[in-house]
């Protein structure tokens, strides 16, 4: 049995910095990928990364064949520089991890095994898409997860997307561009739910503007293929589609990791359970990313990495580190257009816990750069408490809304009031500069 310091199962965001820090500070490490086509993780091959390729390609009004083109290349680049940036001091095994014991791990590639064991095993294995229990639909030849519908040799003239939440909207956003007829089944009264209600219904307005359409309140009660094409029957009606992309949620990835062999314990939800400072019931072993049951971002696995690579640094020294418990105000971006930014509390969460605050909102279209920009679309509002001007929450629509969310945290994270923001000299003509406005009083 081949003995490590660390073992980590899954080339995740967490997963490979802990690697690639732990071994450059000279402990023994293997990382342990089962596909060669995921080096760098789901963000980097299959998420994140070529999806906003896709739109902002998309958006310079390329054609489906160089969208994808373009796709490619960046993946292919960014598989490459993560395998690099581990593999130069830790090992990487191309394998299929599974639990024989608590702090055992069986390898396998094909008919080849191995049995590894270490003071600290890091499971981030991330999460795989969940499937709708709608009849039919698993079984067409024309249905496709977030991962299958980057695989199209071409554009589809019809696409229906069954959940609009994230994966949903951004892959409207996408093929609207792209010139498909865009169709998007809501299984509640609108979009964008917990956002404030009057950008929801701007987002709504300008996705319908743009030609997606959307049937709300709706119901896929079977999906058949027929002549070529996936026949859609619902409560709206039925509709025929070329391809037809289900993006409904995704849920922790625990699939053949061998649990069972061990005391890991799991959340009512089948994520792995974890105490703050992310380990698992089984002592030195860790889940980072969306197999622990947090918020699905890349930056939270980013942030799961600080965590345990704090406690691991100071394994034996006793004292305090960073844990789940310090995390503060965690920022949301919808890669929409114009982009949505969200980080804190909304109104009706304010109003709800029973805060006196005041609200400001303004219009993309009294500002400077939006008219540069020519792009007036969208809306600003923050939530700032009335008390010590202590800002408690924003939503940023338009422009670079997913890079000035960013500037709202540092603030909120460091009470930063909103006078400040709204006396700071900013740079102009910019976006940012706005928050003189929005944050006056
Ligand atoms: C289409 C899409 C778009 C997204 N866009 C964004 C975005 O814009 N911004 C954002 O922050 N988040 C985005 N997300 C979410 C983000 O991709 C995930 O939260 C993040 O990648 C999770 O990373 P992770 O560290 O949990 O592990 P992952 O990156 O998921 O890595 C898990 C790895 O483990 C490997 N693995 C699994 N089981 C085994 C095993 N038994 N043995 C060996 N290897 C194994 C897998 O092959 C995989 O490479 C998006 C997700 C999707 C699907
Ligand atoms: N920009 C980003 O940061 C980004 C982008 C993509 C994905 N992600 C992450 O990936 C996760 C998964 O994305 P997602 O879009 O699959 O999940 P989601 O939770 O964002 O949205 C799923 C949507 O599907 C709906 N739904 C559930 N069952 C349904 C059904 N049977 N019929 C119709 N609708 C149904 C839900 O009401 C919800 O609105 C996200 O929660 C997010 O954490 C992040």
């Amino acid at each position: 049995m081949r003995e490590y310091d660390l073992i980590v199962i899954g080339f995740g965001k967490a997963g490979k910095t802990l690697a690639a820090r732990q071994a450059a500070a000279g402990k023994k490490v293997v990382l342990i990928e089962k596909s060669s086509a995921m080096y760098g993780g789901t963000c980097i091959n299959i998420a994140c990364i070529p999806t906003k390729t896709m739109l902002v390609a998309a958006e310079k009004g390329l054609g489906f064949d160089e969208v994808m083109a373009q796709r490619s290349a960046v993946v292919s680049r960014l598989n490459k520089k993560n395998y690099a940036a581990v593999s130069g001091t830790a090992d990487v095994i191309d394998a299929r991890a599974r639990f024989v014991s608590n702090k055992v791990v069986e390898v396998s590639a094909g008919a080849d095994t191995e049995l590894l064991t270490a003071a600290a095993i890091v499971i981030n294995t991330g999460a795989v898409p969940v499937i709708p229990d709608i009849p039919g639909l698993a079984g067409s030849a024309y249905a496709y997860d977030s991962t299958g519908i980057q695989g199209l040799s071409s554009r589809p003239g019809r696409l229906g997307i069954i959940g609009g939440g994230h994966i949903g909207l951004e892959f409207a956003g996408i093929f609207n561009k792209l010139g498909t007829e865009v169709t998007v089944f809501v299984n509640g009264p609108g979009i964008l739910r917990g956002t404030e209600p009057e950008i929801a219904d701007l987002a709504y307005s300008y996705m319908k503007e743009d030609g997606i359409r959307f049937e709300l309140d709706s119901a896929v009660a079977s999906v058949e293929d027929s002549r070529g094409a996936a026949v859609l029957s619902t409560n709206k009606g039925d509709f025929t589609f070329d391809a037809v992309l289900y993006a409904v949620g995704r849920r922790p990835n625990i699939d053949g990791l061998g649990l069972e062999a061990t005391d890991i314990e799991l959340t009512d939800s089948g994520a792995i359970k974890t105490d703050r400072f992310l380990q698992t019931a089984v002592p030195g072993v860790f889940a980072a990313g969306d197999v622990n049951g947090g918020l699905q971002f890349t930056y939270i696995s980013l942030d799961d990495f600080r965590i345990i690579n704090a406690y691991l640094s100071r394994a034996g020294q006793g004292g305090q580190t960073y844990s789940l418990a310090d995390r503060k105000n965690i920022p949301t971006a919808t890669f929409i257009t114009p982009p949505l930014a969200h980080i804190g509390l909304t109104e009706a969460q304010a109003q709800g816990q029973g805060l006196d605050y005041r609200t400001k909102t303004l219009p993309v279209a009294s500002m400077p750069r939006a008219h540069v920009n020519n792009d007036l679309r969208g809306m600003f509002k923050a939530i700032i408490s009335r008390g010590d001007g202590r800002i408690l929450g924003a939503t940023l629509f338009g422009s670079q809304a997913h890079e000035l969310i960013n500037l709202i945290k540092m603030a909120m994270d460091n009470n930063i009031p909103a006078e400040y923001l709204a006396s700071q000299v900013f740079t102009h003509p910019t976006m940012a500069e706005n928050f003189n406005d929005l944050f006056a009083a």
